[in-house]
């Protein structure tokens, strides 16, 4: 069946990209809206291992930033054909924008989901793997992982801000709650005004589990390349809150103070994901 959009969002101009619909929205980055996840996948593996070769090129290595959630299963296309081949693996650094303070073998570690999901499957260096201290309390978790940060920022495996004193991650990968909360940076909780630190801890997530290491603001819009990807019908209302002009009311959903003060930000949605962006309408 073919498949015809008419898309028509104030400030932005469409351009068709491979099966998506791609576009920038005024102040709120590139938009890469998708037919299924399927092609979202591919195209985020694309943009994935582009940035991989453009980093490796320029600084010799990717530091690259995961969250949790869905995120990692939809980068599960890099761990085939063509890209565990042709990325170079043995020059990315993984960190994690958030991270729950349990086990590393707990069902809840973020540390676990990604190496179940991905790095196990491709030939990344075990020493470049930063992920948290599991045995200390949240709190000590976040000094001792911003501590290792400020080492690799000195010797610039990740490199620095030339704005602020603040690391500057070639890629921070985020998923979105239909809360709108990025990495563990909640609606409403004093964590968003966190601006000393590049690490901090919360121990009332409203998501289980409780305690969370996480970036703070300033850290991810510091970053080179962001990209916050988000499927599926339940978070519709908050890609709108998050992109579109709705005023300034109420206050603003995390994900909308994601804005990279240099960097690139680009958002991966699926078509239920983006069916309520303002001026959109999607017929088949
Ligand atoms: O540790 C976490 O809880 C995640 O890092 C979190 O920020 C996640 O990315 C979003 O909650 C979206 O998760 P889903 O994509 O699974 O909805």
């Amino acid at each position: 069946m073919v498949c015809v959009y008419f898309v028509t969002i104030i400030g932005c101009t469409w351009k068709p990209r491979r099966m998506a619909l791609s576009g920038v929205h005024k102040d709120r980055g590139e938009l890469r809206i998708h037919e299924s996840l399927d092609e979202l996948g591919t195209d985020l593996a694309d943009y994935i291992a582009e940035l991989s070769e453009t980093s490796v090129k320029e600084r010799g290595v990717f530091a690259i930033a995961l969250s949790g959630g869905s995120l990692i299963g939809l980068m599960g296309k890099l761990c085939e054909a063509p890209y565990n081949k042709t990325v170079d693996w043995a020059k990315w650094y993984i960190f994690w924008a958030d991270e729950r303070a349990v086990a590393k073998n707990h069902a809840d570690s973020n540390y676990k989901l990604a190496k179940d999901g991905l790095l196990s499957k491709v030939p990344i260096v075990p020493s470049h793997v930063h992920s948290i201290n599991d045995s200390v309390s949240a709190e000590e978790a976040a000094d001792e992982y911003e501590f290792v940060i400020r080492q690799l920022v000195k010797t610039r495996t990740i490199s620095v801000s030339d704005i602020s004193d603040c690391p500057k991650f070639d890629l921070i990968l985020l998923g979105m709650g239909p809360d709108g909360h990025v990495a563990s940076l909640f609606p409403n909780h004093p964590v968003l005004e966190a601006n000393d630190e590049w690490v901090t801890y919360i121990t009332d997530s409203p998501k289980p589990p409780p305690e969370r290491i996480t970036f703070t603001l300033p850290v991810i819009n510091s970053a080179s390349n962001v990209a916050v990807v988000v499927a599926g019908e339940g978070k519709a209302e908050a890609v709108h809150l998050a992109i579109d002009d709705v005023g300034t009311d109420c206050p603003p959903l995390p994900a909308r103070m994601v804005q990279p003060t240099k960097g690139k930000l680009v958002w991966f949605l699926d078509k239920p994901a983006a069916s309520k962006l303002e001026g959109s309408q999607f017929s088949e």
